[in-house]
């Protein structure tokens, strides 16, 4: 699915308009009904809701929302920023409001704004997709105000005030949501790791946009999916091989390490290789031949046959001191090449190495990884574009490991969108390795194998959590969930 900017998103409402011959006091009506459907379901009657909001259509929301609410008996408290400019939405909307019972308090400075009552529920109305500049003055102050106190829960109306929907608001004041309640399709903002702090649960609230629109929309951002990785998902012939799904070299593991590169071949033969090379430290050899009997090892230094294998995977727990075995595959290597870690750490300290790197190769870098290859950045949507950019200028895919992790492939970014924060731990980078490796064997081009890999590696995690929360949870728990993983896409 397409990420569309704010600019395509207001154009998507318009658009939207046009095609269903509506008003856009109507489409304002139907996002209002399905955020007060979503409130009905899931907040207390008895706690006070206080509805703070802007003067364009994010405002116009929440005073639609307070008039269904108010028909719905529920306690509610309305609050507008003064001001001249208005849109004339929430112009008709203020009107209708206006002829109820209710009085609403305008919040001209901030000894307006209402004492909050212990427990209750705050909607964040103030701005939306039209923010333009950080928040100042009164907005500020009232941003301020509300993440001060500690209401049972705030709910923000399609975006956190004060955030931009695609671009940096790394430093700004935010309004701290529980809850979103987003309109239509997830925004890029909710994937960036800069903004945690400010979001919370996210609910995408399918307010009939126009269906045709995004595919009609060039965008650098796409989320993957359930439906995406099915897409990209080849099923096995049922009358393959072993020489059918590939032979993977591995070349990880280094003293101290040796986890490292037993969990990245674990994870490799799970995810259906038709034969694995290890190349480890020879302490390991028999660990190896006894734990994952159906791996194969070799020596160090033997000679690599560079025609034998289908994709090479090295770097896992490598250790810096391999200089040599790094060299040796960046410069003779046929096959499709996977470099994680120390792999990567080698690559960023010498600038021989950097300039040997394959077209097509996978880097996975961690954000200090990256930063060590590619510089630092202000700020994390900078990062996500240095990152489109060298996807692009090396010809390889960079998968920026992270809670979203993206997956950088010519200058398109694909945003992740299994896993849970179980994987924060020494580890998972090795199996994902050892996942994507394997899928490289099996043929998938590299930016699919990143894809898939990345998706699978992040499912089998969530589905650990049937039996392991996210603090117990461990990398090798991986493995056996890597099956249930593969069956949901077939
Ligand atoms: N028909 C439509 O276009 C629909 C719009 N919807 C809502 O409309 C929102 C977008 O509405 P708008 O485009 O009117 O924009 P907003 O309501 O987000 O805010 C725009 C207004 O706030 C001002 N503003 C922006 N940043 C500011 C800041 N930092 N401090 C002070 N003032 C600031 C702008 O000058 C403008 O007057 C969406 O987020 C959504 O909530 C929904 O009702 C769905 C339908
Ligand atoms: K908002």
């Amino acid at each position: 699915m397409k990420l569309l900017n704010a600019s395509q998103i207001h154009q998507w409402d318009q658009i939207t308009i046009q095609n269903q011959q509506l008003t856009s006091l109507e489409l304002m009506e139907r996002a209002a009904k399905k955020c007060v459907d979503w409130i009905v379901e899931n907040l207390d009657k008895k706690s006070t809701i206080y509805i703070f909001c802007g003067r364009g259509n994010n405002g116009g929301d929440g005073l639609a929302i307070a008039k269904l609410l108010l028909s719905l008996d529920f306690n509610i408290q309305v609050n507008i920023l003064a001001g001249e400019k208005s849109s004339a939405d929430f112009e008709a909307n203020l009107k209708a409001l206006k002829s109820t019972s209710l009085e609403i308090n305008e919040l001209h400075s901030a000894n307006d704004f209402p004492k909050l009552e212990a427990n209750c529920y705050v909607v964040d109305a103030l701005f939306g997709s039209g923010i333009n500049k950080p928040l100042n003055g009164l907005p500020l102050e009232l941003a301020n105000y509300l993440n001060n106190f500690s209401p049972k829960k705030v709910i923000a109306i399609d975006v956190p005030s004060g955030m931009f929907l695609d671009h940096s608001s790394y430093g700004n004041t935010i309004i701290q949501a529980d809850e979103i309640l987003t309109f239509q399709t997830y925004k890029q903002c909710f994937f960036i790791a800069e903004n945690a702090q400010y979001l919370g649960n996210i609910h995408v609230l399918d307010i009939g946009l126009d269906a045709e629109f995004p595919y009609t929309q060039e965008s650098n951002f796409e989320i993957t999916d359930a439906n995406f990785a099915k897409n990209i998902y080849q099923p096995r012939n049922p009358f393959g091989h072993k020489g059918t799904f590939g032979h993977a070299l591995l070349i990880a593991g280094s003293q101290g390490k040796y986890g490292a590169a037993l969990m990245a071949a674990h994870a490799c033969l799970r995810t259906g290789v038709g034969l694995l090379t290890c190349n480890f430290p020879e302490e390991i050899a028999m660990p190896l031949a006894i734990t994952l009997p159906e791996a194969m090892s070799m020596k160090r230094n033997e000679t690599i046959d560079w025609d034998k294998y289908k994709s090479i995977g090295i770097g896992p727990g490598l250790g810096m001191e391999s200089f040599d075995i790094i060299k040796d595959v960046l410069t003779h290597t046929k096959s499709p090449l996977l470099i994680d870690a120390d792999g990567l750490n080698m690559i960023a300290a010498n600038d021989e190495l950097k300039s040997l790197i394959p077209q097509n190769a996978i880097l996975t870098p961690h954000p200090k990884e990256f930063e060590r290859l590619f510089g630092k950045t202000a700020n994390e949507f900078d990062r996500i574009d240095l990152a489109l950019q060298k996807s692009q200028e090396l010809h390889c895919v960079i998968v920026l490991k992270g809670h979203n992790t993206l997956i950088a492939a010519d200058g398109v970014g694909y945003f992740n969108t299994t896993g849970n924060v179980g994987l924060a731990t020494g580890g998972s980078g090795d199996t994902l390795s050892g996942i994507i490796t394997s899928l490289l064997a099996q043929g998938y081009i590299s930016k699919n194998a990143a894809i898939l890999g990345v998706y699978l590696h992040g499912l089998a995690a969530d589905l650990a959590l049937s039996k392991q929360s996210v603090e117990s949870l461990l990398p090798s728990d991986l493995n056996q969930y890597l099956g249930m993983a593969f069956k949901s896409l077939g």
